[in-house]
Parts: C-alpha cells; structure tokens; sequence
C-alpha cells in the first residue's frame, strides 16, 4: 500500500506532515519533526525578526477543538533558513512565511530566494491573530493579486500559498481565478477559522487573553468546512496545482475523507500538539488500514472521487 505523494516534484513519503503553527518552531521541535515519520516539517510562520507573540493565555483546548491567538511568534527568518542549511535530512521541508506587511513579505521572500535547502515556501496568507493588522490578507481579493503579480516577477522558487477559510461559491471562484494565473506550486486549505469565542462558564470569562477572547478555531469542529474548501478549490484550481488538507483530522478515516475530496496530501494541527509526534505513526496505520479493507493500492486510486448524488 502506497501512501507517498507528490507536490510538483516534491516526494512526500507519507501524505501526512505537520500544519505550520503546530510544534515546529524551535529548532528541538523541528529536529523532532524531521525524525518522525512525518511525511514532511512545515516551519512556524515566521517573520523578518524573532517575535514573542501575543500575552498568555493564548491557547485553549477543548473536546471539539482549539482556540489560538498565539501572535505570530518565531525565531525570525535567519533561524529557520539556518536550521535549513545545516539539517542532513532529506526529508522535505516547506518553510512558512507570514509578513506582518506585503513590504515584510517580500524582505523574508528575498532572503528565502538565496536559500537552496528548502522544499518550498509556504506563504501564510490567512493568520487570523495579528494585533497589528486588522485585515487577513486572505480575505483582500485586490491585495492579494496585486502582491502576487508583483511576487512572481523576482521570485521563481517553489512557493505555494495557505489559505483561510471561504463560505461562499463567488469567493471560491475569485481566489481559485487569481491563483489559476500563477506558478502556485500547492496551496494548503485551511487555517483556523478566524476569531471564534470559547467561554469558562465557571469564570464566566473568555478563555485566552489577546483580542478580547477572540482567536482562530482549530480542530475537528472545523473539519466540515475545511472538507468543503479543499473541494471547491480542487473543482476550481488548474489540475497541477495540487491541494493540501487541513483542519480537524483525527483519524485515518479523516484522512481518507480529505483525498477523497480531492487533497494530495494532509496537515495535522490541534490533534498533533494533543497527542505529540506519535500522531503520525497511528494516521498511517489507520489509513493503510482503511486502504486495505477497500483494496485500493494507493491515494491515486480514490483521489478526488467523491460521489455526489
Ligand atoms: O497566531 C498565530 O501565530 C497563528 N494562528 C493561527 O491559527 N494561524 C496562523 O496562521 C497563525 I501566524
């Protein structure tokens, strides 16, 4: 049974690897990743210079989920194209970017564009977090295309794009037109869905600090919306681009559900900081499992097939 993938190019062992945010950030973190059998390391989105992020509490966890306003906070660009040098791994690393500017945006992208040892940039367009910014570029349909027209004329390097969650069909549409005129390499669907609430009714308070309360929901709560992102981007996207899932994958069976709609591979988050690096392991066993009992040899053989009726 066959579960390796391939993003343009890149081989991915195992479909299934870290979501950017999640246990990546420093450089044991990383080192962990590289040694698991996550099929790739997806870095903290990271910043021109280190950041502390947002004032704890900044995480919450419950049964249906996550809660962040984490802030942003990284090594800074520097450490992470370091840690690329200097790793002996073959495995693949997509290194996420997340200017708090399109100016800053393009500073790290310089930066990057010198580096060889890195996969792919994952450019983060959908933080939901950031004090200092009120919109989420993701969300800026005008912006977006202006920055990537600009992008592409200096920067040639694999580079896919991580997307917030859509809701409606003309959103689909316009983002999957803008992105269909570039060299996107994969983009990712999606990030957490912005500003939600979670409540302590013994404190009757909110349960995180920044914003008031308010920061992006992780987690199998938002699995149903995340299933329908990928389908629509994978119904609206150029066929080469291949589409990577994430949001609320727990199980084999998650993951099953996820190339079904279309995905090429898959992102854990919230179940991989609850459970650790042994998350990767059980996926894959659950999958092949799933794969086995119906005789599919590998994702090609059910990817995107998803019955309607
Ligand atoms: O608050 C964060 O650091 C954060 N949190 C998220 O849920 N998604 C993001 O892209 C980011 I950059």
């Amino acid at each position: 049974i066959d579960i390796s993938t391939n993003i343009n190019g890149i081989k991915i062992s195992s479909c299934i690897m870290n979501a950017s945010g999640i246990l990546c950030c420093t450089e044991k973190e990383l080192y962990n990743l590289m040694m698991s059998s996550s099929g790739a390391v997806v870095t903290k989105s990271c910043t021109i210079k280190p950041r502390k992020g947002n004032l704890k509490p900044r995480y919450f966890e419950w049964k249906g989920g996550s809660i962040n306003s984490m802030g942003l906070p990284n090594l800074g660009i520097d450490f992470y194209l370091n840690f690329l040098e200097k790793k002996n791994s073959k495995k693949p690393f997509l290194l996420s970017i997340s200017g708090l500017s399109i100016e800053e945006n393009y500073l790290i992208l310089r930066k990057a564009n010198i580096s060889s040892n890195m996969n792919a940039i994952e450019l983060n367009l959908s933080c939901p977090n950031l004090l200092e910014k009120d919109k989420i570029l993701g969300y800026d349909f005008s912006k977006i295309s202006d920055f990537l027209e600009n992008l592409f004329q200096f920067y040639k390097k694999p580079l896919g794009v991580k997307l917030p969650p859509y809701f409606e069909d003309f959103h689909f549409r316009k983002m999957a037109f803008i992105l269909n005129k570039y060299p996107i390499y994969f983009v990712t669907c999606i990030n957490s869905l912005p500003n939600g609430i979670c409540i302590d009714i013994n404190k009757e308070s909110v349960v995180i600090h920044p914003k008031k309360g308010f920061g992006g929901i992780g987690g199998l709560s938002i699995k149903p919306f995340a299933l329908a992102n990928v389908r629509k981007f994978y119904t609206y996207l150029r066929k080469d681009i291949p589409i990577i899932g994430c949001g609320g994958i727990c199980t084999g069976k998650d993951v099953f559900e996820y190339i079904l709609c279309g995905a090429s591979a898959v992102q854990i988050g919230t179940q991989f900081l609850k459970e650790g690096i042994p998350v990767f392991d059980r996926l894959i066993k659950e999958l092949i499992t799933i794969l086995k009992n119906k005789n599919y040899s590998s994702l090609n053989s059910f990817k995107g097939k998803l019955n309607v009726f």
